[in-house]
């Protein structure tokens, strides 16, 4: 059996959540997908520091469970209760490293896509080259045996491509992030730096539920540590105090998930095929037997 990866053929605007990051895709999917082919081969010859880099990511098993009694964290006396967990991934070096890339992209005249709907600056890492040498084994190695076990109800086990893309915040650019969920089964989300004040993340329930934003949590960042959480979950930036901060999202897809019900309209989805990753559905294609050469 091959697999054809397809994205929706139109997220139905009837039915397009007021604060999803649906509508972007309707726009652009096809077009993110053909830009960053033509810039790739460009991209990849301008950063030979790329294995390098990964050289640097660290350790893979280390794990923290965000504490309710951990200072800056807003817990109410239940553990675990968000389902949000924050974990070490990268050295300082290496987002140091990041970060002179991602700068060094940005000046460029490289054709660049935008993260999402709402981030207006920021890079997408298959733009940059940086997904098949980075992402795919972060995926694979470092976070599936860790979602497979927190999250084996939202597809953690079956992880099968992702969507990953840097935002920047910056004063005279964006600043904060509004309530939102993710296109996303899982999402990982890692301080970069710069040197920043302000910009936590808060989070409430699951977007679905009526009381989902009473009593968030707010996170504050850890340069070189992500959070993971539910995609579903509403959450948001606060506004950016002072400095500049950049943190690489990564929206964790499951196939098997999301091909039964697309997780943003909650419906069954409607797939066209498509390049890259596509949206993360995929379409399963019988293997064809070459009649001729059976005999
Ligand atoms: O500002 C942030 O770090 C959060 C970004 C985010 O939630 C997203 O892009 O989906
Ligand atoms: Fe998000």
């Amino acid at each position: 059996m091959s697999t054809t990866r397809c994205r929706m053929r139109l997220w139905p605007p009837s039915f397009w959540p007021q604060l999803s990051t649906a509508r972007h895709q309707v726009q652009t999917s096809k077009a993110f997908s053909s830009g960053w082919r033509r810039c790739l081969p460009r991209a990849n010859s301008s950063l030979g520091s790329r294995q390098l880099l990964f050289l640097h990511l660290e350790k893979w098993t280390r794990m923290k469970f965000l504490e309710p009694a951990r200072p800056g964290v807003v817990g109410d006396g239940r553990p675990g209760e968000k389902r949000i967990y924050r974990v070490p991934v990268f050295t300082a070096a290496f987002c140091r490293a990041l970060l002179e890339e991602l700068e060094h992209f940005e000046q460029s005249d490289l054709p660049k896509g935008r993260p999402n709907t709402m981030n207006n600056y920021g890079v997408l890492l298959h733009e940059l080259g940086l997904d098949e040498p980075v992402v795919t084994p972060l995926r694979e190695r470092f976070l599936q045996p860790l979602t497979a076990l927190l999250y084996p109800d939202c597809g953690g086990g079956w992880l099968d491509s992702h969507r990953a893309f840097v935002v920047k915040y910056a004063p005279g650019q964006d600043r904060e992030l509004g309530c939102h969920y993710d296109n996303a089964e899982l999402t990982l989300n890692v301080a970069l730096g710069k040197a920043f004040t302000g910009g936590a993340l808060y989070f409430g329930g699951l977007f679905q539920a009526p009381t989902a934003l009473t009593r968030p949590l707010e996170v504050e960042h850890v340069v070189g540590q992500g959070i993971l959480h539910r995609g579903g979950q509403l959450h948001g930036a606060r506004p950016l105090g002072t400095g500049e901060r950049w943190n690489l999202v990564v929206w964790l897809r499951a196939s098997a998930v999301r091909n039964r019900l697309c997780p943003m309209c909650c419906r069954k989805p409607d797939l066209v095929d498509d390049e890259g990753f596509g949206d993360g559905f995929t379409r399963e294609e019988p293997t064809t037997v070459d009649v001729c050469a059976l005999t």
